[in-house]
């Protein structure tokens, strides 16, 4: 067996299509819905849902504390309210918007620059970056269709360097089949 073993947050939200994309890459997914799971994972991949039963899950489950120490251990990414779930766990240092970009109705996709290349993303009751700290780099934003403000929006940021690094998208890459976000992260 080779690739990562990477935890997939399996409370709600878009695990299979997370977990299709790492065993397409060659890594194993594995699900997370208790403590246990998070046990010898070698990345961490927090799906997009809603956030607000995500928080209440994890309490339920007793898995804050563990979601924490584990985006801060091993190579994490947040996509859509994965996103914002790693910013109100504090170990993202960027604020967010919820629901930037509309409602559902307004889903769209988009291609969007990311770090030296580009990324095909669909947008989903989408949240923004509206603050990134001094150690969080912006890797894409997304004008919107010029509907959602003048400024292009921050959708992309990365924090920290080699095993600590964490990944936050706005959007959800695994729903328009492009892995270049996952192999980002896992290779
Ligand atoms: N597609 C998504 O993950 C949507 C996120 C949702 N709007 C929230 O705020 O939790």
């Amino acid at each position: 067996m080779s690739g990562r073993v990477v935890g997939v947050l399996a409370l709600q939200g878009g695990v299979a299509e997370h977990a299709r994309m790492i065993e397409a890459l060659g890594h194993r997914p594995r699900p997370v819905r208790r403590l246990g799971d998070l046990e010898g994972i070698e990345a961490l991949v927090l799906p997009g849902g809603e956030s607000t039963t995500l928080h209440r899950l994890l309490t339920a489950f007793d898995l804050t504390k563990g979601i924490r120490d584990a985006a801060r251990r091993v190579p994490t990414l947040g996509t859509c309210a994965g996103l914002i779930l790693l910013a109100t766990l504090g170990v993202l240092d960027v604020d967010v918007e919820r629901n930037a970009f509309g409602p559902q109705a307004d889903s769209a996709t988009a291609r969007l620059p990311w770090k030296h290349g580009s990324v095909v993303a669909a947008f989903i009751r989408a949240p923004r970056v509206t603050r990134v700290g001094g150690g969080v780099r912006v890797c894409s934003t997304w004008q919107g269709g010029g509907r959602y403000g003048a400024e292009p929006a921050i959708v992309g940021v990365e924090q920290g360097e080699g095993e600590q690094r964490i990944i936050g998208v706005s959007f959800h890459p695994e729903l328009t089949g492009d892995t270049t976000i996952h192999r980002d992260l896992l290779d």
